[in-house]
């Protein structure tokens, strides 16, 4: 038996064991799945649960099919978007009322990055007056972005600067700390690099942005589902992320915008339509701000999209994050594992770091070519996805991916980059 082999026999052993043991086992039940395939692109798009086509068959041909307008009422349409936003935030860490469901994360940005740098404009016109919040007195022109953030956020932050008369200013997570000034309005981070998987020190960074008198608002798209965020514990004042992922509410499924309990009554958005007004069906033609996270509203919720979802949130019941966590922890672990066993030293290089405090739930292996080798491994069964320049990326949503799984996708990744484990 060559080495290779006892190996790859031993690492198939144990992922027998550790799915055997796995306490989320039972989940992966509730997803149509194709077992000749290892999905690990849920990081990009999560998996189809089960439920959601007979939730949607039912929305179609029976809400909308026959009690048409009447379901905005009767079937809940009108109050889903802060229905779904309280059935996210016990993932989020965030107590009710606090979350919102709307739009893309790219409109949330916006909407959370000129309200947060409207807040800071309104705490330096206050001075120090009695009800000053932070930040009294200083004139703010700076928005620090994540250098390495998910493109969009900075685009539409930049376009958010022009709007309100700020500069960003691009700068490592790690290095906001020594960034931050009176100078700084808003710092925008991700929660987790999409890129690399690494998290960032969401707790750490958050007090040292107030400490500045600043707000903190974080991009949740790569730790929604995926770890606790501990949004209120923390004292994030704004936060927005995306559904589609490790949420699987399917492609393009509405967002979530966070909007801190005592920030809600300053929430001042740049797109106030009707759906956030107090009155919406007075039709009035000045606009006054509902009370609470529907603030976070524009227009018509897009009511397809977020059905879907609510019932993909099913998967969740009974499920604490904290589980989700510790089996994300132990699949990635394991999967670094069986890449060292089974792929030759130097063929690729893990940019996602292995300490547990720094990793999201995926992992991005630095490999030549790396666009080709996910051809093969796609063509080979394991769907992961690149991106440019050279990484490889597989995400592990532990509601659905096992670590059989993890062993197998590690086999084929050495098989794809030609040294098939004997
Ligand atoms: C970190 C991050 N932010 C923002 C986005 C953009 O989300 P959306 O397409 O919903 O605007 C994505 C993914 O597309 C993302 O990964
Ligand atoms: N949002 C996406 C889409 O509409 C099509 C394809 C991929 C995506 C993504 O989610 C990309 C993702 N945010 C990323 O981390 O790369």
């Amino acid at each position: 038996m060559s080495g290779a082999g006892a190996a790859a026999r031993s690492l198939a052993g144990r992922a027998a064991e550790l799915d055997a043991a796995d306490p989320l086992r039972s989940s992966r039940d509730a997803f149509v799945l194709d077992d000749a395939r290892v999905y690990l692109d849920g990081n990009s798009l999560g998996a189809l649960p089960k439920a959601v086509s007979a939730r949607l068959r039912d929305v179609v041909e029976r809400e909308w099919g026959e009690l048409g307008i009447r379901s905005w009422s009767e079937s809940g349409w009108w109050s889903a978007p802060e229905r779904i936003g309280d059935r996210i935030a016990p993932l989020l860490g965030a107590a009710a009322g606090q979350v919102v469901v709307a739009d893309s994360t790219s409109v949330n940005v916006f909407k959370a990055v000129v309200a947060a740098v409207r807040m800071a404009g309104e705490d330096a016109v206050r001075g120090a007056g009695e009800d000053a919040v932070r930040g009294a007195g200083e004139e703010r022109d700076e928005i620090l972005v994540d250098a390495s953030t998910f493109p969009s956020d900075g685009y539409v932050a930049r376009s958010a600067a022009r709007l309100t008369g700020h500069r960003v200013v691009p700068v490592e997570p790690g290095e906001v700390p020594a960034a931050l000034s009176g100078r700084t309005a808003a710092v925008l981070l991700n929660h987790v690099d999409f890129r690399t998987g690494r998290l960032h020190d969401l707790p750490g960074l958050t007090a040292a942005v107030h400490e500045a008198g600043a707000y903190a608002v974080w991009d949740l798209c790569h730790s929604a589902g995926a770890l606790p965020v501990g949004l209120d514990a923390h004292g994030v004042d704004l936060a927005v992320g995306c559904t589609y992922k490790f949420l699987n509410g399917g492609p393009g499924s509405p967002a979530f915008l966070y909007v801190r309990e005592e920030h809600q009554r300053r929430f001042d958005s740049p797109l106030p339509g009707w759906n956030s007004h107090v009155e919406p069906f007075g039709m009035e033609p000045e606009y006054e701000a509902a009370v609470g996270a529907a603030r976070g509203r524009v227009g018509t919720p897009d009511i397809l999209s977020m059905l879907a979802l609510e019932s993909a949130l099913d998967v969740w019941d009974g499920v604490p994050v904290e589980a989700v966590r510790e089996k994300s922890l132990a699949l990635t672990d394991f999967f670094l594992e069986c890449v060292a066993a089974y792929v030759p030293e130097g063929a690729v290089e893990s940019v996602t770091p292995a300490a547990h405090a720094e990793r999201g739930s995926q992992i991005a292996l630095r490999c030549e070519d790396a666009g080709k080798v996910m051809e093969r491994l796609i063509a080979r069964g394991v769907v992961g996805d690149y991106r440019p320049p050279d990484v490889l990326r597989f995400g592990f949503t532990p509601l659905y991916v096992g670590f059989a799984d993890a062993e197998r996708a590690a086999a084929v990744l050495a098989d794809a980059i030609g040294a098939r484990p004997a």
